[in-house]
């Protein structure tokens, strides 16, 4: 089937732009949403205690143990959910922390996400995929051609080339042998806070370091087939996707190279 992954940095739209292809009927895959199902309360807890489901149903709590096993009780709340304030906190100050916390989730999203693109029959699916780019000094990147050069932050796919084929000067989480194509929606990064600040109440400081956390916008742009600025209204960032979703349904329907 063909892909697009959508990814962005915090506040950037993600969700905003994914709710957008929802409304034309295009399928959407959260990976935010697997890992929120991956530490939800295990099956058979009342159902207002879940999160809301989505494409993607991964096994509830699947890796609640994991995530207790490695970072104790302090993590965890008295009724035995996921404290997820406390383990926000500690992935986002101490980066061998957040990069354990991704080796517990990301190759069980990863499985969701290969056994729900299966189940699909649309023209094209959507992958929300917020860290489909990681940092160059991400573990995750070594060993797999990237180079911590300049070039980085300049150079662009040539149009219609795979991701796969493509030698890699950013991390791309495994996700490059999925998709065919990468939409990435950009905004100042003085907007991603002011957004995240009014949305949840997270502090600048706490903002700064997950942004500290993630790629830069840069890094994310150099692997771009597409891109939405999201500095404008959401008027103007429908039309945006409802050219995108042409655009993606003649992709899809032309033979591939
Ligand atoms: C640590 C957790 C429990 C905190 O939950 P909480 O509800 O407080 O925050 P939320 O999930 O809304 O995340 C807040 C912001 O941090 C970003 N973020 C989350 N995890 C990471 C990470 N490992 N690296 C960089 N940014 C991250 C999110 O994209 C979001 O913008 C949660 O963020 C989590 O499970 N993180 C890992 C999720 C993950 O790796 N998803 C894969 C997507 S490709
Ligand atoms: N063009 C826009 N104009 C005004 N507000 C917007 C616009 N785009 C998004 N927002 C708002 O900004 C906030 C962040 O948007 P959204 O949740 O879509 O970002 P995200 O990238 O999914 O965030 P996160 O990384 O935290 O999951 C939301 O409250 C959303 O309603």
């Amino acid at each position: 089937m063909f892909t697009v992954g959508l990814t962005g940095g915090i506040g950037s739209g993600k969700s905003t732009v994914a709710d957008c292809f929802t409304a034309l009927g295009v399928p959407v895959i959260d990976t935010d949403v697997i890992a929120r199902e991956l530490t939800a309360p295990a099956r058979g807890t009342p159902p207002d205690a879940r999160p809301a489901g989505g494409l993607g149903a991964a096994p509830g709590g699947a890796a609640l143990n994991a995530i207790r096993a490695t970072f104790g009780e302090a993590v965890m709340q008295a009724d035995g959910t996921l404290d997820r304030a406390a383990l926000r906190r500690r992935i986002f100050a101490d980066h061998a922390a957040r990069h354990q916390l991704e080796a517990i989730l990301h190759p069980r999203i990863r499985q969701v996400v290969g056994q729900t693109l299966a189940t699909l029959t649309a023209p094209y699916a959507l992958i929300v995929i917020p860290l489909l780019v990681q940092r160059q000094d991400h573990p995750q990147g070594a060993g797999r051609g990237c180079k911590a050069d300049k070039s980085a932050t300049t150079t662009h796919r040539p149009e219609g080339e795979r991701l796969a084929a493509y030698p890699l000067r950013v991390e791309t989480s495994g996700y490059q042998d999925v998709l065919n194509r990468v939409l990435v929606v950009d905004c100042p990064e003085e907007a991603q806070i002011a957004r995240v600040m009014a949305r949840n109440g997270l502090t600048h400081a706490e903002i700064k370091a997950i942004l500290a956390a993630q790629a830069g916008r840069a890094e994310r742009l150099a692997v771009a087939d597409d891109i939405i600025v999201n500095t404008a209204s959401l008027e103007a960032l429908r039309a945006e996707v409802a050219a995108l979703h042409q655009r993606y349904l003649a992709l899809a329907a032309a033979p591939s190279p």
